[in-house]
């Protein structure tokens, strides 16, 4: 028995205005938006909203916002990314963020030096350990410098209670089907790609990033793997790798997840800025125009309900 519910799980963004203030009732309006169209399993500060970038005062002013926006739309429990090369700060911000109720958090490993086993280890026991009435997802990405395997999983599963899930945006079927069988007391949420390996090997859920631009479409994605209803899980699975070529083909280039991820939003925002907090480069307006445009043409099932499809 999983200790997270099987759910698909979405980023929030952060716009920037021209003069690189955080434009809050845009911030406000797309928490709303993505609640209401059926997607109420938020978080912010993942790789896309740019957890890594915020300064201590940006960071509590957009978790505070966060949080008070999902209470009032209805959302889940609001998840925080707590990033950072500090193991103190990372405290800190929790703390913070406890005095506000959230009590759910997304954490990733401090990655200046990258951490042994054994500093995994303590960086988990602070973390669990310090605040056993919170729960925790750990993103576990090559941007920390290693990832976790299963099996290590498994054990600290065994000494933390509140470990309760994981977050893995790549697509190694070995790793995949090591978490189901290691570690199925965590709740494992794979993007579009890694979900299609891991849904027949146990019960994972959908971490979506392409399949966001229409969450009716997304939960059918996650419904038909987890019923195995499987000609229509590998139809949508065939939509959503031409959905991904479709998105990277128009930007041509490689860039920070949240160049990406705001591109897909701005199909339900249209006003949504694609800019990111320096150093990092975001895709043009022509991009988004030209993803949009494949989408109406080769797959209109994944533009929002209700978008036109011209
Ligand atoms: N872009 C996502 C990860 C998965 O797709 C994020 O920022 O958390």
């Amino acid at each position: 028995m999983s200790r997270y519910p099987r759910t698909v799980l979405g980023t929030v963004c952060l716009p920037w205005r021209d003069d690189g203030a955080l434009d809050e009732p845009l911030f406000r309006r797309s928490i709303q938006t993505l609640v209401s169209a059926g997607l109420p399993d938020l978080y912010i500060f993942g790789t896309a909203g740019e957890g890594y970038a915020v300064t201590d005062g940006m960071f509590r002013r957009v978790a505070a916002i966060f949080a008070e926006t999902m209470r009032e739309a209805g959302g889940a429990a609001p998840m925080v990314g707590i990033v950072s090369q500090s193991l103190a700060t990372m405290l800190e911000r929790i703390d913070y963020c406890r005095t506000l109720g959230i009590d759910t958090f997304q954490i990733s490993l401090p990655n200046w030096s990258v951490v042994t086993d054994s500093e995994l280890r303590r960086v988990i026991a602070e973390l669990c350990g310090g605040f056993p009435e919170a729960q925790f997802l750990h993103y576990n990405l090559m941007r920390s410098g290693r990832l976790v395997s299963p099996r290590l999983y498994g054990e600290l599963a065994e000494a933390h209670p509140n470990l309760v899930a994981t977050k893995y945006g790549g697509g190694d079927p070995f790793l995949i089907s090591g978490l189901m069988r290691h570690a199925p007391q965590l709740r494992h949420f794979l993007t579009e790609q890694g979900y299609y390996i891991g849904a027949p090997l146990g019960e994972c859920g959908l971490l979506t990033s392409i399949s966001s631009s229409n969450p009716a479409r997304a939960f059918e994605y996650l419904h038909a793997g987890a019923n195995g209803d499987w000609p229509r899980f590998a139809a949508l699975y065939r939509e959503l790798c031409g959905v991904l070529h479709a998105l990277l083909d128009s930007a041509g280039g490689s860039f920070v997840d949240g160049a990406y991820d705001k591109t897909i939003l701005k199909l339900s925002e249209p006003d949504f800025p694609l800019k990111l907090l320096a150093p990092y480069e975001t895709v043009g307006d022509a991009v988004f125009e030209a993803y949009r445009a494949r989408l109406a043409a080769e797959f209109p099932g994944w533009l929002p309900a209700g978008a036109p499809h011209r």
